[in-house]
């Protein structure tokens, strides 16, 4: 079986300006979950960010001060609609998020983040009765496409989830896990290292790392999975509410990682605190009830000078 994944490396990447070129082919394992596949219906316009302009200095604390003009696109959906049953959960998405950038998606509970977020991966393809419509590109593949192995694209795409959950395992064993699975043991003890210490953990943790993970704090945990996520070195790394179960301080260390993590690694993170969104991310996306991504921009345009006035009395607080 050939995983074209494995061909790409993260220094194959585009250093940005403008559209990724590079399509990485999958291997074309046929997957049984796979869901259908509808024709598409009318097309939407991609939403594209609205606005070119850095953060630097709008106020919106914690944002990146780097120039958001010259990045490349990771993933771009082009059309996108999801249903669970008869029931429509995105509605015609179109988006192109771009990489080594933190994206945040907010908007009311039930209006898709999740969903979109599994999508990312192929998650949904785990649930029963889900129908996709549309593209959505990973580094210029359609990760719905017949020969995408949703296995190997997993490796590619990290995700870190509400709760921390370490598996029941010594803190190396955890950090270590994917890249025994993939077979990448050689340098097995540097490459766990540099995953603690790029999750801001290693500190903590280098004198007991025969200890179990369960032992840890929760933001430690929650680190813990960031390196886990890391170790295999994805290019893509999903998080759903990543702090939503810590507690202040260990939130504010899981936003200031998440904030490094982003000079190398494409972030998109779904959260309900919108505060937590103009703090860490670059750009934010907002959904509306319904599914429907109503306005992609710069995060400070988001907060200070959105188009949409549904997104203005969202990001004001007036509903949802
Ligand atoms: N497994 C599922 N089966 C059926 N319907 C689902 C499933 N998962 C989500 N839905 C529905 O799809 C819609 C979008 O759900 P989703 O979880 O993506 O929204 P969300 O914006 O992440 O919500 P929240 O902020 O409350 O977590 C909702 O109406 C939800 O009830």
């Amino acid at each position: 079986m050939t995983d074209r994944f494995e061909t790409h490396s993260r220094a194959d990447l585009p250093a940005g300006n403008g559209r990724r070129d590079t399509p990485i082919q999958m291997t074309d394992t046929p997957d049984d979950r796979r869901p259908t596949q509808r024709v598409e219906e009318t097309p939407r316009p991609t939403v594209q960010p609205t606005d070119n302009a850095t953060a630097e200095g709008t106020g919106v604390t914690g944002a990146s001060d780097r120039s958001l003009a010259d990045e490349g696109t990771l993933i771009e959906a082009r059309d996108l609609s999801v249903y669970y049953g008869d029931d429509q959960a995105l509605r015609d998405v179109s988006i192109e998020i771009p990489e080594n950038r933190v994206t945040a998606i907010i908007g009311p509970s039930g209006c898709g983040k999740s969903t979109f977020l599994r999508c990312l991966n192929r998650m949904n393809d785990l649930i029963d009765d889900v129908t996709v419509e549309g593209e959505l590109l990973f580094a210029g593949k359609n990760v719905y496409d017949d020969d995408v192995d949703p296995v190997v694209l997993r490796r590619h795409v990290g995700m870190v989830f509400q709760q921390p959950n370490p598996f029941p395992k010594s803190i190396y064993e955890n950090v270590a896990y994917g890249l025994r699975v993939q077979g990448r043991t050689d340098d097995l003890d540097a490459k766990v290292e540099q995953a603690l210490r790029r999750a801001a953990l290693w500190d903590e943790v280098n004198d007991r790392l025969d200890e179990s993970g369960l032992e840890l704090s929760g933001g430690q945990q929650q680190r813990l999975c960031i390196a886990r996520a890391i170790a295999v070195d994805p290019e893509l790394l999903l998080m759903d509410e990543p702090a939503s179960a810590l507690d202040p301080i260990a939130t504010a260390g899981i936003e200031d990682l998440i904030r490094d993590l982003s000079e190398e690694y494409t972030v998109v993170i779904v959260t309900h605190n919108m505060q937590q969104a103009a703090r860490v991310s670059d750009y934010t996306a907002v959904f509306l009830t319904g599914g429907e991504l109503v306005e992609f921009a710069p995060t400070a345009t988001i907060f200070e000078n959105p188009d949409d006035q549904r997104v203005d009395d969202y990001v004001s607080g007036k509903f949802g």
